[in-house]
């Protein structure tokens, strides 16, 4: 572990310079990693008055990934931080005229970053233009960073609000990093999607960007899936084909209804720091699962693939889109009052015992270990014997037959501000897993009392009717011929005027009797589907979620130890 001490003295040091910052005169060194400065000790007395006892030292430090850029300062940008008055500006001005902005990624809340900016003045103006070209330097040795993105914005999702989002809060920070970017809003759904997949010349970019919710960030998913197996020459429509990862990063600015995918992997919905992410570059592998009716490919998930209840209301819920976000609670409470089951048959194969287990509580965050375990050939090769799939009892394939009000499976957390731990809090984004969550038959209350659970700190999972395993692969075979309602479970049943209530021995019909798979807010045409995770198929700009930091001095990325009777203020 490196101290800032040394970096401030002699350590790999690439610039070292006496400069001005909020009008106190500051020892500046910039190393390959950090840039950290302190008041110097003559501006300390001076600034401590007639004592001879000098203020404590703060030693201000900055991570050279972290910092967005650094520019010849703006004139309006004086003293925006200091709230002096302007006639003390106006001197530091015109005494060191010559100042650059370092704009640098600032954590404040929940997980939210902002883009803030610290202002050194100087005399000489070479020196200042000598640590300009210094810090682009070093920031140009980040090449993983993009330089050029495709962007596209869904002009009508969630609020309306994804294109003032863009221009507002989002191009201003990628024009400050310097990155070029191509702009499409798009024209009706599927636009973006059938552009990635045959017209967008991906070469030039280093990114896909999309403004939009998780129906938005699904376009973008198919076409660039679709578009690499098509170079590939891989056949989708083959169950067991192995994909072909996408070379091109996606990035989200959250703009929907939900947008779980987003709060998922970086913790909170907020489009600057999503933006924040995409410029510095930021990796996060995800798994998708490939969905089939057959032989014929129907669509990939990341999120969630919800039958029964997740279904219903997603179904009922797209008849009211003119509503925005809050059409999932209307069709969230119809549902729930319908208390509709489906009859079915699941079977799937379980992951191998070292990749954890649902109700562990080791919830994947920024780094995860249990993300780092790569399937090895022995799990693909079991994974795709097509024996081992009709035995019921070598440790390999299980099957489940039974009357579910929900089948889920989660393959990361859905964590979203409606249930912000998600519907299976220690999925994992990169594990090569999905967790399948099986709701049985049960009273209202019981269903109501599991819906609850989502949205605070008791277990989901702990309940009689409930069960979850972790799995590589499943199938479900809806229950060909019967529907039911639960009205004659529940202790006091109640006419719900919602719905006609259909008992097992009338007027049942296919509808009635499926429900329709919700693939990440989609509805499938197929109730009975074979699903297969495919490992780390995308990456995102994002890191996963950090740990909470209870101060920002515990900043899991601080390179330096502390030392005693300093003050470290870590920007
Ligand atoms: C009593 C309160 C219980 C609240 C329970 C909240 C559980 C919420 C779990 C949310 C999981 C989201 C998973 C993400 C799925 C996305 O790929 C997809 C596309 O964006 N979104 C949806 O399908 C959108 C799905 C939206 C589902 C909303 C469900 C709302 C249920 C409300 C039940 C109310 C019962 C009230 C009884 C009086
Ligand atoms: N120009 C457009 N006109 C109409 N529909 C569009 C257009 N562009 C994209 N879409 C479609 O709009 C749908 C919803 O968009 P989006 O996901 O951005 O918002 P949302 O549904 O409100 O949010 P969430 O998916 O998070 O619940 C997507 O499925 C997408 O295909
Ligand atoms: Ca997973």
């Amino acid at each position: 572990m490196t101290r800032l001490s040394d970096i401030m003295e002699t350590q790999d040091r690439l610039l070292f310079s006496k400069l001005f910052h909020k009008h106190r005169q500051v020892e500046v060194t910039l190393n390959r990693s950090v840039l950290a400065w302190k008041e110097t000790e003559k501006s300390r007395k001076r600034s401590s008055g007639i004592s001879n006892r000098a203020e404590t030292a703060h030693i201000h430090a900055l991570q050279v990934c972290e910092i967005v850029a650094v520019h010849t300062k703006d004139d309006d940008q004086d003293n925006k931080e200091t709230r002096r008055s302007r006639a003390e500006a106006k001197q530091t001005s015109r005494l060191h005229p010559h100042a650059f902005t370092v704009s640098y990624i600032r954590r404040t809340r929940q997980h939210q970053w902002c883009c803030s900016e610290v202002i050194f003045h100087s005399a000489n103006q070479a020196l200042s233009e000598q640590w300009i070209k210094v810090i682009n330097e070093q920031l140009a040795l980040l090449t993983h960073r993009p330089k050029s993105l495709l962007v596209y914005i869904n002009p009508y999702g969630g609020k309306r609000r994804g294109k003032r989002i863009y221009e507002q809060k989002v191009a201003p920070l990628f024009g400050r990093a310097c990155i070029s970017t191509d702009v499409i809003v798009t024209e009706r759904a599927n636009h973006a999607r059938d552009h990635l997949k045959t017209e967008a010349n991906l070469d030039k970019y280093d990114g896909v960007v999309c403004v939009g919710g998780d129906g938005m960030f699904s376009e973008i998913l198919h076409g660039l899936i679709s578009r690499t197996q098509t170079d590939n020459g891989v056949d989708p429509n083959q169950p067991d084909a192995e994909l072909v990862p996408c070379s091109v990063h996606i990035g989200i600015i959250p703009a929907g209804s939900t947008d779980c995918i987003c709060f998922a992997t970086v913790g909170t919905n907020d489009p600057v720091t999503s933006a924040l992410h995409i410029i510095v570059g930021d990796s996060q592998p995800m798994d998708v699962c490939s969905v089939h009716h057959n032989d014929s490919f129907l669509r990939y998930s990341v999120s969630l693939l919800g039958y029964g209840f997740y279904g219903d209301v997603l179904k009922d819920s797209e008849r009211k889109r003119w509503m925005g976000p809050a059409r999932y609670d209307l069709s969230g409470v119809k549902t729930f009052l319908s208390h509709n089951y489906y009859e079915g048959s699941i079977s799937f194969l379980p992951a191998e015992n070292n990749m954890g287990d649902p109700r562990d509580k080791l919830q994947c965050r920024s780094g995860c270990s249990v993300c780092q375990h790569k399937p090895s050939s022995k799990d693909t090769q079991w994974e795709m014997s097509e024996e081992k799939e009709m035995s019921d009892k070598v440790g390999g394939w299980r099957t489940i037959r039974g009357k579910f009000i929900a089948i889920n499976a989660a393959s990361m957390s859905c964590a979203c501000p409606r249930s912000p731990k998600g519907l299976s809090p220690s999925a994992h984004l990169a594990d090569g897993t999905t967790d399948l969550i099986l709701v049985r038959k049960c009273s209202r209350l019981d269903f109501l009392t599991h819906l609850l659970r989502h949205t605070n700190k008791e277990d989901q999972f702990d309940h009689s009717f409930v069960e979850v395993h972790r799995v590589r692969r499943f199938n479900f075979q809806p229950q060909q011929n019967e529907m039911h309602s639960l009205e004659d479970l529940t202790e006091t049943p109640k006419k719900t005027g919602f719905r006609p209530i259909c008992s097992a021995q009338t007027n049942y019909n296919y509808q009635d009797s499926h429900s329709s798979w919700n693939c990440d807010g989609e509805i499938l045409p197929h109730a009975a589907i074979r699903v297969s995770v495919q490992p780390q198929l995308i990456r995102l700009f994002a890191r996963g979620i950090e740990e909470q930091q209870q101060s920002l001095l515990e900043d899991p990325c601080t390179l330096w130890a502390l030392e005693p009777n300093t003050h470290y203020s870590v920007d």
